[in-house]
């Protein structure tokens, strides 16, 4: 319509006239474009030039700076979790890089040896800011409760450190834990003794794991007055967990997130009331400890409440995905589940109770003595685990006395990068290989600062055995108790994990898939697990 318009009025003119006109417009035509190129070509070179006199001579080399403070973002974007061993590769092994985005700096870490320079200093390159900023947007914490957060996140008497030291002994080896786990199993036992009562049953794998493993552990963990008992605060849960990346990146409006923070309002009132009525003297060690600490710093009741959420987060954001990859992981290939299952029947003795058969699974047995299925959960872990170590740096810092880390930097070691390296894992590193971690005497065990299932050092999570027992045994008792094969005779197909939140640790499955539990022969007596004797799967360099 416009060209219409402009042709018919020149073609009205002289011809002289005419091919003035096309001249003027030419000419204002393109000297709006070369007007627009200029400007484009002077922000790029302030762009470039600002990057690059901004950047210390010291800091770890720039990447990603094709377009200034944007390319990182679009590689992000693009690459998504492939994104650090994409720079990896490209730049052929860098020990870190430093991306810049508007306003942040971030160093990544590649270097298998810079892993523990980074960890050691634990007082200059913070991980509490972090904890803090959940607490923050995640949560909906009150200026107060944050305050008292953020008074001193450096020496061991500030609030998370001292958090950490107050609730480790009741996850660390020992009857506090094994009462956490024994309670777990209590109910995921009763789950799969009712699944045995219909004969068999017929489930989306997610869902189902995700249900059971959520019920099993916080009620272990919250006691008889377990919120999540609730289907309504279950549900909450669900429509909240999943935005808690974007709510901590802050980047688009809280309008947008309305219905999550509903539900994230809902539970954290539903934890005030377990909280305000005293509910946790009847729950966990764990979370006692956890109250007292809360109580004794000052928090006021409702940002209790609230961060609840957060150590609802820990507890089964990534128990959860984890249990699912162990299951599809045992039960999809066939010689591993045979293999697994000789061995968890190792683990179990009968004893005679009060006229009646008990068929009794000792825990120690299956973190100790199941080689092929503590493999499968490591290999779950390089395969699977995504977990991004970040700290944050509280003072300008000489790295190995080589490379500058700014204050306020970010510093990121992403366990991708560590698990898919073909210097430490082999040429088969991309291959699930179910008995990778299974050691031949005298055969050189792989560097193990490259398994980063569980992070490291100092923030070296403290839930990895509760959690590694739980999925541990409850493997075992599905495989002890049940087939399990793919819904109508078809094939295990492995989801797609693309749309993973990057908040958690372990890839989630971008669908469902459809499963059968058949109840095996013997799956009707009665089973129980003992924890008698302790005894834990070492997993990750701290614990070997
Ligand atoms: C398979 C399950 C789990 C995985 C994969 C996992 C993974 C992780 C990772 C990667 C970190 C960060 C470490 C770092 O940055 O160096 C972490 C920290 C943490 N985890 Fe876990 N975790 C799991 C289960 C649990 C459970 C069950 C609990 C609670 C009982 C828990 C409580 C925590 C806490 C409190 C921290 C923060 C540590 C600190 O501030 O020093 N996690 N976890």
């Amino acid at each position: 319509m416009l060209y219409t318009v402009v042709y018919t009025s020149i073609a009205d003119r002289a011809p002289d006239a005419k091919l003035d006109i096309a001249l003027s417009n030419f000419v204002t035509t393109h000297s709006t474009l070369t007007a627009a190129i200029g400007s484009f070509a002077a922000t790029y070179l302030f762009l470039y030039a600002f990057l690059h006199l901004t950047q210390d001579a010291k800091e770890p080399p720039l990447a990603a700076t094709a377009v200034p403070f944007l390319s990182p973002l679009v590689g992000l974007v693009k690459w998504s979790m492939g994104f650090y061993t994409h720079m990896r590769d490209k730049y052929k092994n860098l020990p870190i890089y430093t991306l810049r985005l508007p306003g942040i700096r971030l160093y990544i870490v590649n270097s298998t040896h810079l892993i523990p320079v980074v960890q050691r200093q634990w007082r200059i390159l913070l991980f509490p800011p972090v904890s803090a900023r959940a607490s923050e947007v995640a949560m909906g914490g009150s200026k107060e409760a944050l305050d008292i957060i953020r008074e001193d996140m450096v020496t061991d008497t500030g609030f998370m450190h001292a958090f950490i030291k107050a609730t480790h002994p009741a996850l660390s080896s020992g009857s506090a834990l094994d009462e956490l786990n024994g309670d777990a199993m209590k109910v995921l036992t009763a789950s799969l003794d009712k699944v045995v009562d219909q004969g068999s049953k017929k489930a989306s794998m997610f869902d189902w794991i995700r249900h059971e493993l959520l019920m099993a552990t916080t009620d272990s963990v919250y006691g008889p007055h377990n919120p999540l008992r609730d289907l309504g605060n279950e549900e909450a849960w669900h429509r909240y967990h999943p935005t808690i990346m974007f709510l901590m990146l802050n980047v688009l409006p809280l309008w947008a997130f309305r219905s999550a923070i509903k539900a994230r309002d809902q539970l954290a009132k539903a934890f005030r009331d377990y909280h305000v009525n005293r509910h946790y003297a009847q729950g966990s060690v764990y979370i006692q400890r956890w109250t007292e600490h809360f109580v004794s710093r000052g928090i006021p009741a409702d940002d209790i409440g609230r961060c609840h959420n957060g150590g609802m987060f820990a507890l089964v954001a990534n128990t959860i995905p984890t249990a699912f990859w162990m299951v599809y992981r045992v039960f999809s290939d066939p010689s591993v589940t045979d293999d697994c299952r000789k061995e968890v029947l190792k683990a179990v003795t009968v004893k005679e109770e009060n006229g009646v058969q008990v068929f009794i699974v000792r825990a120690r047995t299956i973190k100790e003595s199941c080689p092929t299925l503590v493999s499968t959960f490591q290999e779950v872990f390089r395969v699977h685990g995504m977990a991004n170590s970040v700290r944050i740096a509280n003072e300008d810092h000489l790295l190995d006395g080589k490379y500058l880390i700014k204050k306020g930097g970010i510093i990121m070691m992403p366990a991708r990068v560590q698990h898919h390296s073909k210097d430490v894992w082999g040429e088969d590193v991309e291959v699930f290989n179910a008995r990778r971690f299974i050691r031949k005497p005298g055969e050189p065990r792989p560097n193990p600062v490259a398994f980063r299932g569980f992070g490291g050092g100092t923030t070296l999570c403290p839930g990895r055995h509760f959690a590694t027992t739980e999925i541990l045994l409850f493997t075992a008792m599905l495989l002890l108790r049940f087939d399990i094969l793919p819904a109508a005779g078809g094939e295990w197909v492995m989801p797609t994990t693309e749309k993973s939140s990057q908040a958690e640790a372990m890839e989630q499955p971008d669908y469902d898939i459809d499963i059968e539990l058949r109840p095996r022969p013997g799956a009707d007596r009665k089973w129980r697990v003992s924890f008698e004797g302790t005894g834990e799967a070492a997993l990750v360099a701290e614990d070997l």
